[in-house]
Formats: structure tokens, C-alpha cells, sequence
């Protein structure tokens, strides 16, 4: 299988905000595989640019000739060019391994003010590389320096600037105004030498800017490796710098003024941030409460208070099933079950819904035979999150486990009103699953305080729980219940420990 493939020439950033460090990380989070050759080592971090160690040409074309000869190249990115012998060994490499783009992000100037290609490099650049370059990604200061201008201060500047860059020969051109002074949003003038496109983003309050430069240019090569035109791959570059500033506005990497941001959020985005120890414990499934809005419709309970009374009463985990909810109204309930869920330390899960699990990052979700199938969900929501199945068989109880699921739910145990057309599997069925289950399992159907101990008397191997929906939320004291049921279960597991020892 062809991997879509950047190779970035450009220098190292000992910060790894920007230069090559920030290329491998936007790659990576595109899905695009990433070559590198290093054309400077600089010592940098958040304050500015301490020095610049330049790689000797020779050097430079060696691994450029390692990469392009062996490795199939879709698209070149370059960055940090310090030298006119870098620039000119570069473009002969290009001429003998023709490429399929050039992306050339022309850095002269970090956001920091430091000079990272001297005025020397630049006849270089306008006679060898722009008229090879597909697009070229100066921000103010470069575009104004390629064209021995004055400062560029407004749009319209902005404008005049890309035209007569795009008379020095790339194809397309993008200026960039991140560092466009009193500007509200995020600017950059897009123009293909008949139209101009004005890219407007929300311009995120962040010090964590450093890099973004690098990681434009970085994702616009990986779409046109990926296969797309120009302006879409320069649109989704645009939005991926806005989405990813926005995720890292607050985190705080060193003591200086320009802060890296984090380029791979979408990964971290599956981590749990609550307080919760990250990971399922089968122990949670002891008191397994599973809310259901008609019954709080019923009795006049919030969801919230709902919950709340449930935890109090001792439940060891909670599930969220609101079949008939918007999904607005559903993500805000969420959003406010998983505060109270995570201040004492409970998981909350989401039935069915992996979308609102995302997104008020839940602590997983439980899907049934016909939801969303486990080994997809465990795709969409990563490695950490719990996921659990309902089987009522050992064949399904042996697909969730390889599916990647962290528990089974086994029932219905007894005869059940919450779920239409249910077929009850009895304590028979519930022992069979149990037996056979690699996974921990918690029973579930008709389950309340006056058949829990018998369902956790069997003291089947496995069977970690009860989960209850009715006997406690289509009550009017759900607190009550819930203590009620938790008292039950205490007895029922000190009556097995005595048993068994
Ligand atoms: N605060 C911000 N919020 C949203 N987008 C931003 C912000 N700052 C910069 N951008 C966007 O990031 C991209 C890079 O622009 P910028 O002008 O900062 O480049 P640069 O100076 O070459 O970056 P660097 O030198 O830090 O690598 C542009 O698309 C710009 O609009
Ligand atoms: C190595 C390197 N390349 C590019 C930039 C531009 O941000 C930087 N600061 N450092
Ligand atoms: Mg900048």
C-alpha cells in the first residue's frame, strides 16, 4: 500500500514547537508519513533563538539524496534554508528527483524576531526555488522581504503583496497575517494568479503561536499528498492551526512569550482528563445505575438530581440511556452528569451515543447488539475508554472481548418493562454467559433490591454486578432505593466471600 509521504528540508528546533519537530508532529497528525532532512540544528526554546548551528551543503545533499532516491517522495516542504548553497543543492535535487508538489514556506523570521536565512539567501530564492514552488507561505515580514518592500500592515497590502509574489513564479501563494497588528480575526490572502481568496479564522488568545508558520505549510503538503487540489488543502491547513491553538490555549510550556501548541491533540482529545484513575476497574460494576428520561419525566427528577441521589445512595458507576432526547439537551445534561459523576470519583458511561461521549468526555459508552459494533467504537473513542456490550449469548460474549470491550451486560436476567421485545436469558442464561466470559459481566433486567442477592448469590465467576434502572430511577426516592439496593448487594457479596473461604 502506497503511504502518502512529505519530506520536510528544514532546520531543527531543539523547542519542537516549529522547524522539523513541528513538520514530523503535523504530518503524523494528518496521516502522512514524514522524511527529514535537517538543514540546521538551532538551540531555541520559548524565550527566542539562542543559536544556529548550520549543516555544511555537502551534507545537506547527501541526505537529500538518500531520501529522494530510495524513498517515493509525493511532496517536498522546505523551511529553514540558512545557506545559498542549501538553496541551490536543493533545487538541483529537485530537478533530478522531480516531485509531485513543492511547498515552500520561505522562514526568515521567527514570530520571535530572530533571523533564522539572512537577506543573503535571497536572490537564491527568487531565481532557483519560487519559479519550482507550487505555493509559497511568507508571513509579513518574508513577503515583504522576498519583495524589497515596505512593512505589509493591512489586507489590502496583503493583497498587493501576493500578486507580485506570484509574478516571481510559484503557482499559488498564501500570505499569512498572524502577525497582521490589531487584526480580530486570523487573516491570510490565498491567491492562484486570477482570484484572491480572503482565509478568515477566529483569532485564538493564545501565547502557544510558535510553530504555527512550520505546521501550515506542514498540513498543506500532507493534503496534496493525501491527493487534494490547492485551495481545499490550504482551507483544512488553515482550520487544523485554528482547531489546534484553540485545544492548546492553556497549556504552558516554558517561561518565554512564545509557547508551542499541541499538534497531535486529536490523540490526547481520547485521554481522560478527568480525576478519575485512568482505567476500568471491574469493580465499578457493583451498583451499575442506568438513568432513563421517561421515568424522570415521570417522578419530576432532573437528570442531574437523578444522578446525584444515585451516587449518594452508593452507585459505583452510572450509566446515561436517554433514548428519546435531543441532542443538544442530551450533551448539556452529559456535560453536567460527568461534572458531578467525575467530583466523586464515579465513571460515567453513554448509551449508544459515542458522539455525546466525545464530546462531554465521558468516561465511556455501552452499546447493545444493533448500536454502533465495539470494535468501531474503540476505534472512535481510543484505548482508554471503557466500552461495554450487551450479549446474551456466549458467541456475542466472545465477540466483545475480541472486539476490545472492558465488560459485558447479561440479561435480561428477569422480565423486564424498560426494554420492549426482550428476550429474558434467567439466572440459567446469565450463569452460561458468565462462565464462558473472558470479560467481567454485571446482570442486568428486572433486577431490584428483592432478587439482587439471589442474582449475587450464584455467585457465578465473572459476574461483578447488578445494573438497575427501574428500582431505582421509576421510584420516587431514588436516594432511598438506592441505599435500599446498595445494603442487598453488600450482603449478598459478604454471604459469598464467607462461602467461599
Ligand atoms: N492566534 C491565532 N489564532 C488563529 N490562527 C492563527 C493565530 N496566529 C496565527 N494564526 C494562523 O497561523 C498561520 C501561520 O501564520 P503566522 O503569520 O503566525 O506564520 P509564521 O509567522 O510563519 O509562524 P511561525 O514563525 O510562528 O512559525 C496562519 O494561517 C495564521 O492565520
Ligand atoms: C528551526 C525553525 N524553523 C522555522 C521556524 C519558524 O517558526 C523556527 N522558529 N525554527
Ligand atoms: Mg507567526
Amino acid at each position: 500500500m502506497k503511504t502518502p509521504h512529505v519530506l520536510t528540508v528544514a532546520g531543527s528546533d531543539s523547542g519542537a514547537g516549529a522547524g522539523i519537530q513541528a513538520d514530523l508532529k503535523t504530518c503524523s497528525a494528518r496521516g502522512v508519513y514524514c522524511s527529514t532532512v535537517i538543514t540546521a540544528v538551532t538551540a531555541q526554546n520559548t524565550v527566542g533563538v539562542q543559536g544556529v548551528n548550520i549543516v555544511p551543503e555537502d551534507f545537506v545533499a547527501e541526505q537529500l539524496k538518500s531520501v529522494l532516491s530510495d524513498m517515493q517522495v509525493d511532496v517536498v516542504k522546505t523551511g529553514m534554508l540558512p545557506s545559498v548553497g542549501i538553496v541551490s543543492v536543493l533545487s538541483q535535487s529537485l530537478r533530478e528527483f522531480p516531485v509531485q508538489a513543492l511547498v515552500v514556506d520561505p522562514v526568515m523570521v521567527s514570530t520571535s524576531g530572530d533571523v533564522l536565512a539572512g537577506p543573503s539567501i535571497l536572490a537564491e530564492f527568487r531565481e532557483e526555488l519560487l519559479p519550482m514552488a507550487d505555493i509559497i507561505t511568507p508571513n509579513l515580514k518574508e513577503a515583504s522581504a522576498l519583495l524589497g518592500c515596505q512593512q505589509l500592515k493591512t489586507v489590502s497590502d496583503m493583497r498587493s503583496a501576493a500578486k507580485l509574489l506570484h509574478e516571481m513564479g510559484p503557482r499559488y501563494v498564501i500570505v499569512k497575517g498572524g502577525d497582521l497588528p490589531d487584526s480580530l480575526d486570523a487573516v491570510d490572502i490565498f491567491f492562484d494568479g486570477q482570484d484572491f481568496y480572503e482565509l478568515r479564522s477566529s483569532r485564538i488568545k493564545t501565547r502557544n503561536t510558535h510553530g504555527t508558520g512550520c505546521s501550515l505549510a506542514s498540513c498543506i503538503a500532507a493534503e496534496l499528498a493525501k491527493g487534494s487540489s490547492m485551495l481545499p488543502a490550504v482551507k483544512v491547513a488553515k482550520r487544523y492551526v485554528e482547531t489546534a491553538l484553540d485545544y492548546s490555549k492553556d497549556i504552558a510550556i516554558g517561561n518565554g512569550t512564545q509557547g508551542p501548541f499541541d499538534h497531535l491533540f486529536r490523540l490526547k482529545s481520547n485521554v481522560q482528563k478527568s480525576h478519575r484513575q485512568v482505567g476500568f476497574n471491574p469493580s465499578d460494576l457493583f451498583l451499575y445505575a442506568v438513568t432513563d428520561s421517561g421515568m424522570n419525566e415521570k417522578w419530576g427528577h432532573s437528570i442531574t438530581d437523578a444522578v446525584k441521589a444515585a451516587i449518594e445512595g452508593g452507585a459505583t458507576i452510572v450509566q446515561l440511556r436517554e433514548k428519546d432526547a435531543e441532542t443538544q439537551k442530551f450533551l448539556e445534561a452529559a456535560k453536567a452528569c460527568c461534572e458531578i459523576c467525575h467530583s466523586h470519583g464515579i465513571p460515567l458511561l453513554i448509551n449508544d451515543r459515542i458522539d455525546i461521549a466525545l464530546a462531554c468526555d465521558a468516561d465511556g459508552v455501552h452499546v447493545g447488539q444493533s448500536d454502533m459494533p465495539a470494535r468501531v467504537a474503540r476505534t472512535l473513542l481510543g484505548p482508554e475508554k471503557i466500552i461495554g456490550v450487551s450479549c446474551k449469548t456466549l458467541e456475542q460474549a466472545h465477540q466483545a472481548w475480541i472486539d476490545g470491550a472492558d465488560y459485558i451486560g447479561c440479561g435480561g436476567v428477569y422480565p423486564t418493562n424498560t426494554k420492549a421485545n426482550n428476550l429474558t436469558v434467567g439466572l440459567e442464561g446469565l450463569k452460561t454467559v458468565c462462565k464462558a466470559s473472558k470479560l467481567p459481566v454485571v446482570a442486568i433486567g428486572g433486577i431490584g433490591a428483592s432478587n439482587a442477592g439471589s442474582v449475587m448469590e450464584t455467585a457465578v465467576q465473572n459476574l461483578k454486578g447488578v445494573a438497575v434502572v427501574s428500582a431505582l430511577f421509576d421510584r420516587e426516592c431514588i436516594l432511598t432505593e438506592t441505599r435500599k439496593l446498595h445494603a442487598v448487594l453488600k450482603k449478598a457479596a459478604s454471604m459469598t466471600i464467607e462461602r467461599t473461604h
